[in-house]
């Protein structure tokens, strides 16, 4: 019997479905078969992959049958090409020379000007304030990027350049999912917002570029300073403009997710204030200020896993997606080429036979690690050759942010809107979460 389902419904009311709610149509369909074809063109099929076997599949068993296509069509035209948005030899030759920016030993440097930013944000909050804790993530995750990837320290460019990263991801996600993508050059108003927010975010970068070269001691341990001292086999240099891509993917892979995440997580333990004792009964044994940052990071077990479970209630990159290049068996099943595969891990992480009351918060089901569950039941960083190559990065980043402000405060809501999710290009609170800060402790 196949493994491949198909809908019930028109062509037409499946596209206007996933148009209109994109995360409920991809939950909708997450109990309807392990494939659901959704009966588009005979010529450039689309499913949604439900079982963690093909997603498998695709993601490891059979990577090189699959480039991103679309998505990275989208993208690169923000980032050019790439780590995020380049394939083949070409994404291969990048992995390799981006690999040694997320070595331990650098992640342990990281890790201080994580705790230091977070400690400023914290000293700058008074008891009883209101805040966008959305901006203020957003903020305080951009300046890590830079001081860590590009050691830039962004001062009072911080918001203007918050908004520039937003613009150009809004502009992306809107366009992602349309039926066809009309060039950056047609001077609609959507795309002249683009433009101009890849204009400021380039200006900034080419400085950052053209000081590096003309004072490299300071970018020696950065992302900056280890592309400029990286050669090829026939000792050429990293072009200025594959500099500029690298440094625009990290700007837009590195800081938008983690932001969100942590801006879900404040939101949940405000939500579940049963977790948010434990949380603090973890830090309230915890002194901050003496010890590394990373032997710090490495005792807050409860906090890893709250991010663990808003990782998979919240899953940043809500859909992965990816394109057949040519005909591909998976699983004894054929797919043509320019098939799509829709792999949502905000569906999977939902599957109710996978985990008990799925839409509770619950960090503890995270106790005894995640062997139980089937292999890509849960996989908020992807995996393969694609995965997430800032995976401890982030999860360093989000717990010591976590840890830091929640030893001083903890976040209420202020008012009693309902929280809607909105799938851009990562899974965002719509309009944002405004919250008071209380000092506790
Ligand atoms: C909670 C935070 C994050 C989440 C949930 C996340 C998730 C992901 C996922 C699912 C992918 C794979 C996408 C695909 O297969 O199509 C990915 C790729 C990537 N991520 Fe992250 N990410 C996070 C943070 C970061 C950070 C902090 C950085 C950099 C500092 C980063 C840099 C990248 C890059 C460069 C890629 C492309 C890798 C490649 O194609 O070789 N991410 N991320």
């Amino acid at each position: 019997m196949s493994r491949v389902t198909e809908i019930d419904s028109s062509r037409l009311k499946i596209f206007l479905a996933f148009q209109n709610d994109p995360l409920q149509f991809v939950s909708s369909l997450l109990y309807d078969g392990d494939m659901v074809s959704l009966r588009s063109s005979r010529k450039r099929p689309a499913y949604v992959v439900n079982s963690p076997e093909f997603v498998q599949e695709i993601l490891v068993g059979k990577d090189d049958f699959f480039i991103k296509g679309r998505s990275s069509s989208v993208l690169s035209r923000t980032i050019g090409d790439g780590l995020l948005t380049s394939e083949h030899e070409k994404h291969q030759q990048q992995r390799n020379y981006m690999q040694p920016v997320f070595y331990k030993e650098r992640i342990q440097a990281y890790a201080e000007t994580v705790i230091g930013e977070a400690r400023a944000f914290a000293d700058r909050l008074t008891d009883g304030q209101t805040l966008s804790v959305s901006d203020e993530m957003m903020k305080l995750t951009l300046t890590v990027i830079a001081q860590t990837m590009f050691a830039t320290n962004l001062e009072e460019r911080k918001s203007e350049l918050a908004a520039a990263v937003n613009d150009t991801i809004e502009r992306s996600a809107r366009t992602l999912f349309l039926p066809f993508i009309l060039p950056l050059g047609v001077p609609t108003p959507g795309n002249l917002v683009h433009r101009r927010a890849i204009r400021t975010l380039e200006t900034m970068i080419y400085e950052v570029i053209d000081d590096a070269f003309n004072h490299p001691e300071p970018y020696r341990l950065s992302l900056l300073g280890l592309l400029m001292d990286t050669k090829d086999a026939q000792g050429q240099g990293i072009p200025s403009d594959e500099m500029r891509n690298q440094m625009m993917t990290m700007l837009l892979a590195g800081h938008e997710t983690t932001a969100n995440l942590l801006t879900w997580i404040w939101f949940s333990l405000a939500e579940n204030p049963e977790v948010e004792a434990k949380f603090h009964q973890e830090l309230d044994h915890m002194d901050l200020t003496t010890g590394s940052a990373m032997e710090n990071y490495r005792k807050l077990s409860y906090t890893s896993l709250i991010i663990q479970e808003a990782l998979r209630l919240y899953p940043p990159a809500w859909v992965i997606l990816r394109e057949s290049e040519r005909e591909v068996s998976l699983l004894g099943e054929t797919f043509p080429p320019q098939s799509t595969f829709l792999i949502s891990p905000y569906a999977l992480h939902r599957n109710k036979h996978v985990f008990k009351d799925p839409d509770v918060f619950r960090p503890e089901r995270f106790a005894d690690g995640i062997s139980k569950w089937p292999r890509f039941a849960y996989f908020p960083f992807g995996g393969g050759s694609r995965s997430c190559i800032g995976s401890n990065f982030a999860m360093m980043e989000a717990t010591l942010i976590l840890a830091v402000i929640g030893k001083q405060f903890r976040f209420r809501r202020v008012d009693t809107s309902s929280v809607v999710p909105e799938p851009l290009i990562s899974l965002r609170i719509k309009g944002g979460l405004t919250m008071a800060a209380y000092k506790h402790g």
